[in-house]
């Protein structure tokens, strides 16, 4: 079912920091912060041969990874996404076998335009696990 690793992404509390660090120390490329309103975070992708590593800011009221923050001041890695190829029918796959999808289990766009969803770290190794439609 999962095929590529799509992305890695980070959560920080202060995203220009976390760009720096990528772009200046670590010599990577990286794109200008892309506000994601719907999903309550600012990103910034930074793109390697293989993948991408994904840097997660929060924004606004309830953003979903404001308590992840609080319990990770310095920041720390917050999910991983595989790309498949029928996100519906990987969804259906999932919940047939118990598996939680998070939200209403329709798929939202994500930051790529493409459908994304997330299931529940504690059906996956204590792993937030983004799935987005390849
Ligand atoms: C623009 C889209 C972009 C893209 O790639 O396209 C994105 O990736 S958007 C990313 C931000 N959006 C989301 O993360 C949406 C899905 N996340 C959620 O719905 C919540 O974060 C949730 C339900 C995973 C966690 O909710 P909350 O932070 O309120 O904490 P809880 O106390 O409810 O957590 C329950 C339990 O899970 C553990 N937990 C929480 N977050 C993570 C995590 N990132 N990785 C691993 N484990 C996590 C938490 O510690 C709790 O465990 P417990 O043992 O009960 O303490
Ligand atoms: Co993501």
């Amino acid at each position: 079912m999962i095929g590529r690793l799509n992305h890695v992404a980070i959560a920080v509390k202060d995203l220009a920091a976390a760009t720096a660090v990528y772009r200046d120390t670590l010599g990577a490329e990286v794109t200008d912060p892309l506000p994601q309103p719907e999903h309550g975070v600012t990103v910034v992708f930074i793109t390697l041969p293989n993948t991408k590593i994904e840097l997660l800011e929060p924004m606004g009221e309830g953003s979903p990874i404001a308590k992840f923050l609080e319990k990770a001041p310095d920041g720390g890695i917050h999910h991983v996404c595989y790309e498949v190829d029928d996100i519906l029918a990987a969804r259906d796959r999932l919940k047939a076998q118990g598996a939680r999808v998070l939200g209403d289990g329709t798929p939202k766009i994500g930051a790529h335009g493409k459908p994304v969803l997330f299931l529940h770290p504690k059906d996956f190794c204590g792993t937030l696990v983004e799935l987005e439609q390849a």
